[in-house]
């Protein structure tokens, strides 16, 4: 048996695993299955906390779908809140260093990324401007903050189908390791809307990277200037950039209660 906790970040939830003292091997079909909101335990992540050499621990981040990925904001906010303190976190997506607020947590998610091939897209193109788009949306811009996001910013996200533009966008040929989506909507200049449909999850109701790569895209359009509150289902996060440097990003982290489950049980 082991144990686990169930966490959040503005409604985007988390399994969150602690392997520091007896290792326990996920695979991507047990990550699904952990992850079946009818079946499992159900959560938008996966979150397996282990040792590391270069940090206070490792975090691997499982999406709902199994598949393993590099980066998930809300997720980063609940470690410190899990382990009791500030903590450097290695990721897939480098080193992370989360400090414990009133409310939850402030985290350097580094530096953003821009150029095509790491986004990455499937051939070369400008990531700010991009020529291209799907149905009546605006051409978007691209940005990597450790996992791949695309951002529309249209003037009225309650008209946007978002599950299904997100859906078709998330498989287009164009990302070839799929792709975060982003509906946004600029209120202001230090305010915006934002739905976003996750990669292998689906509609959440908040993304971290989702908030911190449009708020890097907004300042990057000269339609924004840090910090910028994003506005999702789930709450508001801070997120402060300027260009040249690294992102912040702050908000809530939850702790909701702890389990006991049986890992071998999941395996089908
Ligand atoms: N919920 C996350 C992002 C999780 C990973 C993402 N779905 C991906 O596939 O890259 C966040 O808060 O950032």
């Amino acid at each position: 048996m082991g144990i686990f906790r169930k966490m959040h970040g503005l409604g985007n939830d988390f399994v969150v695993i602690d392997t520091r003292e007896s290792p326990v091997e996920m695979t991507e079909a047990r990550a699904r299955a952990i992850a079946d909101r009818h079946t499992g335990i159900g959560c938008d992540q996966l979150i397996v906390i282990g040792p590391s050499d270069r940090a206070d621990v490792s975090m691997r981040i499982f999406n709902a779908d199994g598949s393993e990925v590099a980066a998930c904001g809300n997720a980063t906010r609940c470690i410190p809140l899990f382990v009791g303190r500030d903590v450097l976190i290695e990721t897939q997506a480098g080193l992370l260093d989360a400090s414990l607020t009133d409310t939850g947590a402030s985290v350097d998610m580094g530096a953003p990324r821009f150029d095509w091939a790491a986004i990455p897209l499937a051939y070369a193109m400008d990531t700010l401007a991009m020529p291209a788009s799907w149905e009546d949306l605006p051409p978007p811009s691209c940005v990597n903050v450790g996992n791949p996001h695309v951002i529309f910013f249209v003037d009225d996200l309650d008209a946007v189908d978002t599950a299904r533009l997100g859906a078709l966008i998330e498989q287009d040929p164009l990302f070839p390791e799929r792709v975060n989506v982003n509906f946004a909507q600029l209120l202001d200049p230090r305010n915006i809307r934002l739905i976003v449909w996750e990669r292998g999850a689906g509609l959440t109701r908040a993304c971290g990277t989702g908030a911190c790569a449009t708020a890097v895209a907004a300042i990057r359009r000269g339609l924004a200037t840090g910090p910028v509150t994003v506005t999702l289902p789930g709450g508001d996060l801070v997120i402060d950039w300027a260009p040249g440097g690294t992102i912040r990003m702050t908000g809530p982290a939850t702790s909701v209660f702890a389990g006991e489950a049986d890992w071998e049980s999941f395996d089908v």
